[in-house]
């Protein structure tokens, strides 16, 4: 990170000031259980599909964003960002296939309310640093708690490398620091209503994502 402006910039202090939600996030007990070997398949499989219905939503938030995107660089990270869905909508198939999973599932309260705020932040009046704010925080999430189970003398299950690798692998790491860098670009320049309003939508994606891992352990 050194070097790039990762340790200065918007998105890094708040990182730093809402650490224990960022840590909760990123360390939840049903990434905790992948890395040491414990994880429940059955909890695995429930979280497979109801993120693929999660995955469905987030293509038009992400859609929403090469919309508003006018800096020719951003349209194309943001397109790649759709390409890599596209890929990883075959994957959730064939995954759910070779787990004899059905992805035809309702989706439940956490997943509900989580998509119900990508609708929100996709509308057209939405700003831009915000919603850029969102997408760089949703993957991160995701990379963070991946490739933590992906670290030397991680226990992780080899019926699980693969979901790991996805979101866990230094190219989509990649992605993330691009976005966080366009995130802290855009801030740089955006009114304080527009700066408060990003750190609230943080704060919200990171409960939303402890709340999808929260109903991925759940017994139900
Ligand atoms: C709940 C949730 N958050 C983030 C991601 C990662 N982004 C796209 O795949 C995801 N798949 N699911």
């Amino acid at each position: 990170m050194s070097g790039d402006g990762g340790e200065s910039g918007t998105t890094a202090r708040w990182v730093e000031k809402h650490s224990p939600l960022y840590v909760q996030a990123t360390r939840h007990p049903f990434i905790c259980r992948i890395k040491d070997g414990s994880v429940n398949i059955s909890a695995f499989r429930r979280w497979l599909a109801q993120d693929y219905l999660f995955v469905r939503e987030f293509i038009p938030f992400i859609a929403s964003l090469l919309l508003k995107a006018s800096k020719e660089s951003d349209v194309d990270v943001v397109l790649g960002g759709i390409a890599a869905l596209n890929d990883e909508i075959s994957w959730f198939r064939k995954e759910a296939s070779k787990w004899g999973i059905s992805l035809n599932v309702v989706p439940q309260m956490a997943n509900l309310e989580y998509c119900r705020f990508l609708q929100s932040l996709a509308l057209p009046d939405v700003n831009y640093s915000v919603a850029m704010t969102a997408l760089w925080a949703i993957e991160t999430v995701y990379h963070e708690s991946f490739s933590f189970c992906l670290e030397s003398g991680s226990k992780t299950p080899d019926e699980l490398m693969e979901a790991c690798r996805r979101w866990g692998n230094t190219d989509f790491g990649q992605y993330c620091c691009t976005l966080r860098k366009i995130a802290d670009r855009c801030l740089e320049t955006s009114s304080g209503d527009v700066v408060t309003q990003s750190e609230e939508i943080f704060i919200r994606v990171l409960n939303f994502e402890n709340d999808f891992w929260n109903m991925s352990l759940s017994e139900l």
